[in-house]
């Protein structure tokens, strides 16, 4: 993840495939999963965006499919969610992986049994995984790291994924790499040189991905990343966006 500094990026180019994600990325960061705020000018930037680049435009979220459909319900492109485990493609039926066996009530059960063990600690069921968030008591991190590793020992067919105050077990065939490669394969992306911008660590799997394949990542934030370019928040990417947009 070290190396060259990183520089801001240069214009989307309009032959570019673009993938998004979308906490801390898209919007800022809010102190639960749902209490995100949609910027008013989001949506029909997507729009934009989406018509700008002949329709290759995906979010690539940790979150569900149906959470990012209910945040952005109108949004035209492709939406890879559950770190890539669920795909939805406009106008076609939406695919997900099969879970391989895993009990996910009992997963849950256990993840809330977790919970309960200390104030302030929230868990978040998934289709095909949990999270235990700990961003209202962060001196907590430690202790959900170690619960969280533990668990994941019960379950093989998962992995645990450190995210922003929070620690999660997703589908251990999952990834935002597979996603973009799975996307990448669609008439509206192929060929196309592939653009990711994402704030997280589950992101650097996308960026290191797109980059690999000729394109760019952009790293939305502090931190250390092995993107090229970096903006400095949510607010600058939707410019540079807009920016694109305008050319
Ligand atoms: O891949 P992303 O779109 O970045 O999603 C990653 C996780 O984002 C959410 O959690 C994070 O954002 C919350 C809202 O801002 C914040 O409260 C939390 O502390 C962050 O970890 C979401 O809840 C997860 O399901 C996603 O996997």
């Amino acid at each position: 993840m070290e190396g060259m500094p990183m520089t801001t990026p240069p214009r989307l180019p309009a032959d570019a495939a673009l993938f998004l994600d979308f906490d801390g990325c898209l919007v800022e960061i809010a102190p639960t999963p749902d209490a995100v705020v949609i910027p008013d000018d989001l949506p029909g930037l997507l729009d934009r965006i989406h018509r700008r680049q002949g329709g290759a435009v995906a979010l690539i979220s940790g979150r569900e499919v149906a959470d990012l459909r209910r945040f952005l319900p109108g949004f035209p492109g492709g939406v890879a969610g559950s770190h890539g485990a669920e795909l939805a493609l406009p106008g076609r039926e939406a695919e997900a992986g099969d879970a391989q066996g895993l009990d996910v009530a009992a997963l849950h059960a256990r993840a809330r049994d977790l919970a309960a063990l200390h104030d302030g600690l929230m868990v978040e069921p998934k289709a095909h995984g949990v999270v235990l968030h700990y961003r209202a008591v962060p001196e907590r991190a430690e202790w959900v790291a170690g619960a969280m590793a533990e668990l994941a020992g019960d379950y093989p067919m998962l992995a645990l994924q450190p995210a922003k105050m929070a620690f999660e077990l997703r589908p251990a065939d999952a990834g935002k790499d597979r996603a973009l490669a799975r996307l990448m394969e669609l008439p509206e992306f192929a060929g196309r040189l592939p653009v990711y911008a994402g704030d997280d660590l589950t992101d650097e799997a996308g960026m290191a991905e797109a980059q690999k394949r000729g394109g760019f990542g952009i790293k939305i934030g502090e931190g250390q990343s092995c993107a090229r370019h970096r903006l400095a928040d949510p607010g600058a990417l939707r410019s540079w966006l807009d920016s694109a947009c305008r050319s």
